[in-house]
């Protein structure tokens, strides 16, 4: 790029865009300033200045956000309009509030994405400004008249492919490229299904289109939040800069493990256990553990209680019709908890009065209605019943729900008929220890199926209210006791006091404390929250009882879905779209596909291209835009000196990465080794980690150790060997055993 005279004049722009905005950021924050000490307010003015506050609060944020870059680019048009492009928009106050920036998301900034030679979008030229802090360091021109530069000309995206990593994603707002524009500013209102090989920027897509739907549905989207659903929290914190860095703070990053609030999921399970409770057939087998909950006596057998004196009892049929008459009502077992109740009452109640009240003669009852409501209501205050109602159909919270269930043989075989008693030994947990990842979204179906026994809660918010109440008469009456008393006559009642204004009810409402959560903090904790837009990365690997979680987060079904079929590592993962997203959306999403490889370099692309074609003959790898000048390579190496040989590897690229970062990739069964011996080596900036961990995550070297240890350690091992190899942007090593040649492709190094 060069500077030059041009990019002095730049410069000069873009210092007075960067006054204009520290212009807007002070007078933001005085707003802000004086909104928050407003008072006077009513109950209503408080709510409304709470809600001016947080989106004043958002604003400055947003603000501060894009500090960095904040104009990157420019347009001359064909009939000689100058359009900057930058990460907000801008308005000049002091001439008729023209454009000074234009918002990357806004129309008029889609010909600097999309423009080429062919198609100008009526620009004469493109042009890219690099910043560094408030300093212009380069301008670099695309003339469309003499034919713009192909991609694989395209310096700035170049630049930002070839930098070091940082262990942190980067936004590519400066060098979003068609394909990928096309797929962020999408019309679609549904399910966006976006394929891609790796490194084709799929999540680099999903997180600017979460932020280009931000801005054009601002309004409805900031109160109903955006979700984005990533696999693990390392994936999370490395996409967690992107966001922000656009301007946009006010989303959930969380995986599938995190949606159950109240519930830590860091139990570590078998692979072959966690793809069990992934099933669909998990679906029934919760329904049929809530239904085993509902009980009547065992055969023969019948249900007594001491009332009044006397033994009342049913019989199981009694029971059973009982039972199904409270099923009938189709609600979700605690909400039908009452009903049931009711309903046992009543048959205790008749049972009882045919005790008591059988005339002799005719054989009818004696006793009138009243008898009978009388009967009932003595009835409902024995405790004998109330624990009656409870055994035979307990209140339940999903968690002891589903901890009663694993620590039940009984009951596992009674819910789970159709699992081989292998795969019930499996879910038997003798004690509690936890929860799994894989137990959130049965946690949730459970809790979709038991309903809210909300009891404690409502208990809780009266009590809490009482307590208000009191304070607030407490509050009026010091106020009233020590109102003056200096009257002359007839004056007092000339004077309104804070009784004659309040009463209690209304202080103890301007006493409850405002909600002060942003919305993503409230959606985090609320299970019920139906988010506006949900953004899922590395779908692939979700499980079909994760999709029905995420599916009733989002009953819009306004997703964007981004994954890579042929890095399916999970073996309950998915094995094509249709399949995973059919029982939710049935033909009903559309499908985009990414096709340039930005991370691998052609040397490594083609070798990862082979390894596809062996996971899937059918499949194209995407074609890379780079070459790195560096062939990967192939170390052979003694068994016993594999952990030593890639910790020294490590140090020795880790010296000659400069300030890049590498990854030692291995089977999880050697993490130990080598996690040992690269800390000794090479403490900092080396990742050791195993393909599962890899996902998603890309670094400037990454050193394989025993691919065919990858490949056998698990069912779709080949398909974690080829996440592996596609996570360097510059180079690639493989170490293995030196007894043996590594499996084709491998081999022909
Ligand atoms: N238009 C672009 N400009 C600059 N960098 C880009 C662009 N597109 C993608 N990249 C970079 O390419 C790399 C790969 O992108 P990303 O991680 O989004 O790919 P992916 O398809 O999600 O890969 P994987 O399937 O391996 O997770 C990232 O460093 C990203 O910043």
């Amino acid at each position: 790029m060069s500077s030059g005279e041009n990019g002095d004049r730049e410069q000069e722009y873009v210092t007075r865009l960067y006054a204009r905005l520290d212009a807007l950021r002070g007078e933001t924050r005085n707003r802000l300033d004086q909104v928050l000490a407003s008072t006077g307010l009513g109950h209503q003015g408080l709510a409304e200045r709470d809600v001016t506050a947080a989106e004043l609060a958002g604003r400055v944020a947003r603000l501060d956000s894009v500090e960095n870059g904040l104009c990157f680019g420019r347009l001359d048009m064909c009939d000689g309009e100058r359009r900057y492009i930058g990460r907000i928009g801008i308005l000049d106050d002091t001439v008729d509030y023209e454009p000074l920036l234009i918002d990357w998301r806004a129309p008029a900034a889609r010909p600097f994405y999309v423009a080429t030679a062919v198609s100008t979008e009526n620009a004469r030229r493109r042009r890219h400004i690099r910043t560094e802090g408030r300093k212009v360091t380069g301008v670099r021109d695309e003339e469309f008249d003499r034919g713009a530069a192909e991609l694989t000309g395209d310096p700035a995206l170049f630049d930002a492919l070839n930098a070091a990593r940082t262990g942190r994603m980067a936004d590519i707002v400066a060098t979003i490229q068609a394909e990928q524009d096309e797929i962020i500013r999408a019309h679609h209102a549904g399910v966006l299904v976006v394929q891609g090989g790796p490194g084709t920027g799929k999540t680099a897509v999903a997180l600017h289109r979460a932020a280009y739907l931000l801005y054009t549905r601002r309004e409805r989207l900031a109160r109903s939040v955006v979700l984005v659903v990533g696999p693990n929290a390392t994936f999370l914190r490395y996409i967690g800069d992107v966001l922000p860095s656009l301007g946009e703070t006010g989303v959930l990053l969380a995986t599938v493990g995190e949606l159950f609030p109240g519930v830590r999921a860091d139990l570590v399970e078998p692979p072959e256990t966690a793809e069990l409770k992934g099933r669909l057939a998990m679906a029934e087998v919760i329904a049929a553990a809530v239904l085993d909950r509902q009980r009547v006596p065992d055969e023969g057998g019948c249900l007594a209680i001491e009332h009044d004196g006397e033994t009342v009892s049913l019989d199981r049929e009694t029971c059973l019709r009982v039972r199904a008459k409270a099923r009938e009502a189709d609600l979700p077992h605690n909400e039908a908890h009452p009903h049931f109740r009711r309903l046992l009452i009543d048959e205790l109640a008749r049972a009882s009065a045919a005790r008591y009240g059988t005339d002799p003669l005719s054989g009818g009852s004696l006793l009138t209605e009243a008898d009978l409501e009388i009967i009932a209501a003595e009835l409902r205050a024995n405790p004998e019943v109330a624990a009656a109602a409870e055994a035979m159909w307990p209140l339940l919270t999903p968690r002891r729900l589903l901890a009663e269930l694993y620590a039940s043989p009984r009951r596992l075989a009674a819910a789970a008929p159709d699992l081989t008693p292998a795969e019930r030994a499996a879910l038997f947990r003798g004690a509690h220890r936890g929860w799994s990842p894989a137990d959130v979204p049965l946690l949730d179906e459970a809790a979709e199926l038991l309903g809210v026994d909300d009891r404690a809660d409502r208990a809780a918010a009266a009590a809490e209210h009482e307590g208000r109440l009191v304070l607030a008469q407490e509050a009026l009456d010091v106020a009233h006791g020590s109102r003056s008393t200096d009257f002359d006559d007839g004056e007092e009642s000339e004077l309104l006091t804070a009784r004659d204004l309040l009463d209690a009810e209304a202080l103890a409402e301007r006493y409850q404390e405002a909600d002060h959560r942003s919305p993503a903090e409230r959606a985090a904790a609320d299970r019920t929250w139906a988010f506006g837009h949900v953004v899922v990365d590395e779908a692939q690997e979700l499980s079909p009882m994760a999709w029905r979680l995420l599916m009733r987060r989002c009953p819009a079904r306004s997703m964007t879905i981004v994954g890579d079929i042929a890095q399916t590592g999970e073996l309950g993962g998915a094995p094509s779209w249709d399949r995973m997203l059919g029982p939710h959306v049935g033909n009903r999403f559309r499908l985009a596909e990414l096709t340039v490889n930005y991370r691998l370099p052609a040397e490594i692309a083609e070798l990862a291209a082979a390894v596809l074609r062996r996971i899937d003959a059918s499949r194209t790898a995407p074609r890379a835009v780079r070459a790195a000048g560096v062939a990967p390579w192939r170390q052979p190496v003694p068994a016993d000196e594999l952990a030593l040989a890639a910790a020294r590897l490590a140090a020795r690229e880790r010296a000659g990465a400069g300030a890049g970062r590498i990854a030692v990739i291995a089977p999880a069964g050697r993490l130990a080794a080598l996690g040992a011996a690269v800390g000794a080596a090479a403490p900092d900036r080396v990742d050791v980690l195993d393909p599962r961990a890899a996902k998603g995550l890309e670094y400037d070297t990454v050193i394989v150790v025993d691919p065919d240890g990858i490949v056998a350690e698990s069912p779709r091992g080949l398909n974690d060997l080829y996440v592996a190899l596609t996570r360097p942007t510059q180079r690639l090593a493989v170490l293995h055993d030196a007894a043996r040649r590594p499996a084709p492709p491998l081999d022909a190094l």
